[in-house]
């Protein structure tokens, strides 16, 4: 089996690595709030996985077929071909991003306010969708300690789910949302058993189950290398088999669609289709087009295949792996075993003397631009923001300081900076201290919150 990357570079884009004078005044610019800061300022940009992938010579290509027809465009159904390929759902309807795909999905299916949304765990804009729709949202992670092994630690708690709905009722439960992989439990995958019972669970009480599935490329990847009888599977087909278990998803296709922009909503049937599609006109714009260009659209469906290339998998899941060996040989203490995008650093271990409501996951980001110029994000309580019914900052389940890894951008040397960038810090982390807010936004504040050092 080759090490190298199954592709080789034909278009290089500049980076370097900024005087560390010039990281201080840059961070101090930016409100102590990597947001912030300007590409330019940032040597290894680790914030996010999501659009910051690089595109193939084949989507590029595409791209020139795009057209650029308001209703009916032949984009589209080249695109809804391919996602009812994958998928085995028949109503397609693109968005301009997830969160554009969450706002019309809970805008329709919570009905009234208070109405229930369970998942293994939301992710923040998700979260944040199923608050501003009037529904409350329910975490329902299975509980496995950070340090400890299980090979599906994005599992949903399925006796928990059962109780939930036994207890509420299903008909105060708007529906249940599958994040695969769980991008907030440390993207980690979600077993297909896990996933199969969840559905059977939610067919037995008449209970919707949509995916959210920005990154359900590589939980097919972690089903195939660590479940049984996946081995000999082709990534589609575990797909297609996942997808069964459910009655639609959303997604972000700024993961696993390799592109730059772009979301979906897709339904196994024509009322759910119609009754969220009501939606999309006046949210994102006509149904065959859902806020993107034709060529956006020739780009996805280009990338929803090549993500489920077996070689692209190994290549791309390997090199988070191979991040978070570097930093576990080192000792420092992270999320076990590896998720798929990204290695979550446990920032409360690496900083025990940061109180959690100095947010240490965050306070780590900004000792690691400092120390060598790679931007990160936090996924901890910072992230989880305030209890709307108490106003009090929630403690979230863990504190984690997250290094999301983008598709085919960074080559290996890269990450052995980013390796050595962590130890150093490592080394210095009795210096680290805690942030507090200097400005507070309401709704997601870590996108926009103003900070100074505690
Ligand atoms: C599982 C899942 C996601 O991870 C997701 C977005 N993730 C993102 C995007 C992001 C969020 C917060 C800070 C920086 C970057 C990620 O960095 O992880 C969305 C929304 O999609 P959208 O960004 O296209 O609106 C829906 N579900």
């Amino acid at each position: 089996m080759p090490k190298g990357e199954p592709f080789k570079i034909k278009m290089v884009e500049p980076i370097r690595l900024i005087p560390r004078e010039d990281r201080e005044r840059a961070l101090k610019e930016a409100h102590y709030n990597p947001f912030f800061l300007r590409s330019s300022d940032v040597y290894i940009d680790l914030l996010t996985d999501s659009g910051t992938g690089a595109m193939s010579q084949f989507q590029w290509s595409a791209m020139m077929l795009g057209d650029e027809s308001y209703a009916g465009a032949s984009s589209y159904y080249r695109l809804k071909e391919t996602v009812t390929d994958i998928t085995g759902y028949e109503y397609v309807i693109p968005t301009h991003q997830g969160r554009g795909a969450e706002k019309v999905a809970f805008s329709q299916l919570i009905t009234r306010p208070g109405m229930y949304v369970l998942s293994n765990m939301f992710f923040d804009t998700t979260r944040g969708h199923v608050q501003l729709a009037g529904g409350r949202p329910v975490d329902l992670l299975i509980d496995v300690p950070t340090e400890e092994y299980h090979p599906f630690k994005g599992n949903m708690d399925t006796e928990r789910l059962e109780q939930f709905i036994r207890e509420h009722g299903a008909e105060n439960i708007a529906c249940i949302v599958m994040t695969v992989t769980n991008n907030s439990a440390g993207g980690q995958p979600v077993s297909m058993a896990n996933i199969r019972e969840t559905y059977q669970i939610a067919r037995k009480y008449g209970v919707l189950v949509l995916f959210d599935v920005a990154r359900y490329a590589e939980n097919c990847h972690f089903i195939r290398m660590r479940e049984e009888g996946y081995a000999d599977k082709h990534p589609i087909d575990i797909a297609r088999e996942m997808f069964s278990y459910g009655d639609g998803l959303m997604m972000s296709a700024k993961k696993d669609a390799l592109v730059n922009i772009g979301g979906l909503l897709a339904f196994r049937d024509e009322e759910l289709f119609t009754k969220v599609g009501a939606a999309v006109v006046p949210f994102e714009g006509f149904l065959t087009y859902g806020g993107l260009a034709g060529r956006d659209l020739e780009a996805m469906a280009v990338g929803l295949r090549e993500a489920l290339d077996p070689d692209y998998l190994a290549y791309r899941v390997g090199q988070v792996q191979y991040l978070g060996e570097m930093l576990r040989n080192a000792g420092i203490p992270i999320q076990w075993p590896v998720g798929g995008h990204a290695v979550f650093i446990d920032a409360a271990k690496f900083l025990p003397h940061v109180p959690w409501d100095q947010f240490p996951g965050h306070a780590l980001t900004l000792a690691l631009y400092l120390e060598g110029g790679v931007r990160t994000v936090e996924v901890g309580s910072l992230m989880i923001g305030r209890d709307p019914e108490t106003g009090e900052n929630v403690r979230g389940p863990f504190e984690f300081t997250r290094l999301a890894i983008p598709r085919r951008v960074y080559t290996n040397l890269h990450l052995e900076d980013v390796a050595e960038t962590v130890i150093n810090a490592f080394q210095k982390r009795e210096e680290i201290r805690g942030v507090k807010f200097a400005r507070e936004p309401k709704v997601l504040r870590h996108f926009t919150a103003w900070f100074d050092p505690a």
